[in-house]
């Protein structure tokens, strides 16, 4: 049986801890918590069968097998960072943080400093394995589309852009690089970050972010061609009734790769 901590208890947070109640050998035993959250946090564990220790860090003497981030782009450098140091494997699917300039840099350097791994999870995408494995031989463009109901895009720099509540039609509210679309978008474009980290980089990955009041799901389109041929995959995914933002994937993604680390067979 694996031991886990996970870091952020939110609308991810909260529905793998659900599912991961029918597995047997995986222990969520401790979820990290925002400080001055530890109340609200045990609050909505309270029903869980065996409901995990609230910790706002994770003690010097913790040794969880895996750290899993379903927090925000803050944690990375809280929690992750740390934890790699210390020898911890660390999965994360706040994966749009990695296009802080040097980021990337500062998490390999302390994986290899505590002999371990970081493993970015795809969350709400598919096609990942097949976009990477592409790279191999030489990729030349990637064209990402997100595409949002409005009230996705609420408390976001879209709001400048458009009156969201009035749209009757489907409105770019960005078009850039992929870097430009993760700082400006953190919440939105982690989808825009994984294919860049997986193909031709933060800079070469054109996003398109629209907000669209005719779509009930957030719709992820890309687009790749390079020497293996090319690539076009839709994914209309179902958002989470407690986050608008998030898709139901990115919790099914983080359950898969957990299992996988426990499971005899990955797949
Ligand atoms: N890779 C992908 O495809 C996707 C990635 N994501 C990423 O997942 C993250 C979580 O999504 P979701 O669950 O929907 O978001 P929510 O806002 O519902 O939940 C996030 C939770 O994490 C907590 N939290 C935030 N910062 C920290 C921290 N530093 N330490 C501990 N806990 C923290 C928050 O608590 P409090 O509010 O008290 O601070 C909140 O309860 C998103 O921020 C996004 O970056 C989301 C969707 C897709
Ligand atoms: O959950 C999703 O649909 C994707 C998402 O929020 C992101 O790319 O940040």
């Amino acid at each position: 049986m694996l031991n886990i901590t996970m870091i952020g208890c939110g609308a991810i947070g909260i529905s793998v801890l659900e599912l991961l109640e029918k597995d047997p050998q995986l222990h969520v035993d401790a979820v990290i918590a925002s400080a001055g959250s530890e109340d609200l946090v045990r609050q909505r564990l309270a029903s869980f069968r065996q409901p995990p220790t609230v910790l706002t860090a994770l003690p010097a003497d913790a040794r969880p097998d895996l750290l899993v981030e379903c927090a925000g782009h803050k944690a990375i450098e809280e929690h992750v960072l740390p934890a790699l140091e210390r020898g911890i494997a660390c999965l994360v699917v706040s994966v749009g943080a990695l296009s802080e300039p040097g980021l990337v840099e500062r998490l390999e350097a302390a994986a290899a400093r505590g002999n371990t791994r970081i493993e970015l999870l795809p969350g709400a995408i598919g096609g990942i394995d097949a976009l990477s494995a592409a790279k191999v031989g030489g990729l030349d463009t990637v064209d990402y589309i997100g595409r949002k109901p409005a009230r996705a895009w609420k408390n976001t720099p879209a709001e400048q852009v458009c009156a969201l509540d009035e749209l009757r039609e489907p409105t770019v509210i960005f078009h850039g690089s992929a870097r430009e679309a993760a700082q400006l978008y953190p919440k939105n474009a982690n989808v825009a970050a994984t294919l860049s980290l997986a193909g031709i980089g933060l800079d070469r990955t054109r996003v398109t972010l629209i907000a669209d009041p005719l779509s009930e799901d957030n719709v992820h389109h890309f687009e790749a061609r390079g020497a293996f041929g090319g690539f076009e995959m839709s994914l209309r995914g179902k958002p989470l009734e407690a986050n608008p933002k998030t898709s139901a994937l990115t919790v099914y993604s983080v359950v898969r790769a957990l299992g996988n680390h426990a499971h005899a067979i990955s797949i």
